[in-house]
């Protein structure tokens, strides 16, 4: 007996799936993405290997595809092996100028090797820089403001300004861009940490991006954390500003970021469980999506700067 109703069986969904990615990627093509891959969501091999295909298939599908990538565990890691504490404060690390030297190795060599190396596996796309090379992102130390008190916190760089140049010439390139949060101040020839929310912000808004999508260890905003775990499915710039005061750790400037680069431009910004495999392409392809998304405010005409 033949077995072609059984094949045309398995091969209908698959099909189906390609068809249904079509509108998405008609409307996308051209367009620029910006992927954080947060430390926390780089929990396994399997889970890296997925995130490399993920990235490889929308530079294929014809994305301008920029990675910027975080490590924060394994910055954490480093230290500890070194003997240097790990201390946070308003959702940054004190950064002293020894452990500078553990960020930058850790970001710049290890980390950010890794996932130029994956990425590679699938041909020769990805270089990494960090935002030292080219003046990519220029920084001055940032002082945060504490219960009304501006405090040290060391070798840690507030964004000044972003020179796109280098990853606009890579995009042409057809490369994948993977870049480190690292800055150089002009004022002071230093070399700072930047969160790498906040650098993937600043860069999305900077390339005029689409999307920015965060990648982290939670499926997204939760509403009322730790209490609660109701993720908060689509918040506009607005709404964002209202909740940050209330929001702690890592997510503060996750979010700050994201409100940053929906008001600079960027139409839609998103937080994903990274620890899921394959988010990125089901964040994309899913009518809904499974994270936090975030857009600008809505506009009168009912026009909305929003394309899923
Ligand atoms: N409202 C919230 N919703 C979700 N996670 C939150 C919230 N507030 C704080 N968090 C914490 O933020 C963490 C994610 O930030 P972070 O640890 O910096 O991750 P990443 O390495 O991906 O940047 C979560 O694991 C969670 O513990
Ligand atoms: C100033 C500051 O806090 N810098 C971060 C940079 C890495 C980062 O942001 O990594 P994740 O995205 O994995 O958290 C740090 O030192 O941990």
């Amino acid at each position: 007996m033949s077995n072609t109703p059984t094949r045309k069986h398995t091969a209908l969904p698959k099909a189906q799936i390609l068809i249904e990615a079509l509108p998405w990627l008609t409307r996308h093509n051209g367009k620029t993405v910006v992927i954080k891959f947060g430390g926390n969501a780089m929990v396994d091999e399997d889970l890296k290997a997925a995130f490399a295909q993920d990235v490889v298939f929308l530079r294929h599908a014809g994305l301008n595809v920029v990675v910027v990538h975080g490590g924060g565990p394994q910055i954490s890691a480093a230290l500890d092996k070194a003997g240097i504490v790990s201390e946070f404060k308003a959702g940054l690390r004190v950064t002293t100028e020894d452990a500078m030297d553990v960020v930058r190795m850790v970001l710049a060599g290890q980390v950010q090797r890794e996932l130029v190396g994956l990425l590679n596996q699938h041909g020769p796309l990805a270089v990494g820089l960090t935002g030292e090379d080219a003046h990519t992102i220029t920084a001055t130390k940032h002082l945060p403001e504490i219960d009304g008190e501006l405090v040290d916190i060391g070798r840690v760089g507030e964004i000044t300004a972003i020179d796109t140049g280098a990853i606009e010439a890579l995009l042409a390139d057809g490369r994948i861009p993977v870049v480190s949060s690292i800055a150089r101040s002009q004022d002071d020839g230093h070399v700072y940490n930047v969160n790498a929310d906040t650098a993937a912000a600043a860069l999305a808004a900077a390339l005029g991006a689409e999307t920015l999508m965060v990648l982290t260890d939670v499926e997204g905003l939760y509403e009322n954390w730790p209490d609660s775990d109701e993720v908060i499915s689509r918040l506009t710039a607005s709404q964002l500003e209202k909740l940050l005061p209330e929001l702690s750790s890592g997510m503060v400037p996750k979010m700050e970021g994201c409100l940053h680069a929906v008001r600079g431009g960027v139409t839609t910004a998103r937080v994903i469980d990274g620890r899921v495999q394959h988010s990125i392409l089901l964040e994309i392809f899913t009518d809904e999506g499974i994270g936090t998304m975030v857009v600008a405010d809505e506009r009168k005409s009912g026009q909305e700067g929003e394309s899923s």
